[in-house]
């Protein structure tokens, strides 16, 4: 039995009756990473929001996603509290009224005196590579840079302790070398995650399994070895296809 099991998931605009997630079925087994890819509009977020139980009001969802085989979808309560979110842009998820301290002493659910949370709050900064604990912790999210900011990030969702973690486009934003370095970090995490890019590269050095999504329909799912070496469906062919181009041109504009 996996962990997460999405089955029949459906995303219908009520008003147009526009499907806009077709018929999507997953499993994710525990502490594995799940990529997803999938070009703009494909709907990549949709499925990160049904998740997380934030999808707009305008939109029907039907199926069944089941975590530890409990159905999710009818219950806004479990749902809210299995999944821990990290976005592209980590400063908006900052009210700039409020120190890191403030924001990751309230992510803290697990009853414990404030010395403990503190304690916690600097052991988790320290996973993620932010040893100057106690400046990060009395700073505001804008006396960050976006390299911390975005650890900041992965500490609040460890603190969170949820089941799973979603990852959408989180190292989009940032620079090479800090790229690099949070893809350590999420390599390392031993949690489940669900992480969306853009970037094939990425996905392939991360992720164990895979799914490719265009147009709201799943286009192939496997591990990740199948989707990168061996693809069969002919889109993941010509995604792999571009994505080899554009590093051979970028290269040979180097030269
Ligand atoms: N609230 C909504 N009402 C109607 N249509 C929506 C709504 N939210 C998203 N859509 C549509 O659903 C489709 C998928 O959108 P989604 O935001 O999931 O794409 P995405 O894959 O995350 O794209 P990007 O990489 O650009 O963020 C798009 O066609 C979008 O216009």
């Amino acid at each position: 039995m996996s962990y997460l099991q999405i089955n029949n998931l459906t995303i219908e605009n009520k008003t147009t009756k526009e499907i806009l997630l077709n018929n999507i079925n997953l499993t994710i087994d525990k502490n594995k990473i799940l990529g997803i890819i999938g070009e703009s509009g494909s709907g990549k977020s949709l499925l990160c929001k049904t998740l997380l139980g934030i999808l707009p009001s305008n939109l029907k969802v039907k199926g069944s996603i089941k975590l530890n085989n409990i159905e999710l979808l009818e219950n806004s309560k479990i749902i809210k509290n299995s999944f821990s979110i990290i976005l592209q842009e980590a400063m908006n998820a900052f009210n700039p009224l409020y120190k890191i301290k403030s924001h990751m002493l309230e992510s803290i659910q697990i009853p414990l005196s404030k010395e403990k949370k503190i304690e916690l709050c600097k052991k988790t900064l320290k996973r993620v590579g932010l040893n100057n604990t106690e400046k990060i912790l009395t700073s505001y999210a804008h006396e960050l840079s976006g390299g911390q900011l975005q650890r900041v990030m992965i500490a609040i969702a460890l603190v969170q302790n949820k089941h799973i973690i979603v990852a959408d486009e989180p190292t989009s934003s940032l620079d090479t070398i800090n790229q690099k370095e949070i893809i350590e970090i999420f390599k390392n995490l031993k949690k489940t995650i669900i992480f969306v890019s853009h970037d094939l590269a990425l996905i392939s050095y991360l992720a164990d399994e895979v799914i490719i999504l265009k147009e709201g329909n799943i286009k192939e799912k496997s591990t990740k070895n199948n989707i990168f070496y061996k693809p069969k469906n002919s889109y993941t062919k010509f995604l792999l296809k571009t994505q080899k181009n554009l590093s051979e041109g970028f290269i040979s504009c180097l030269k």
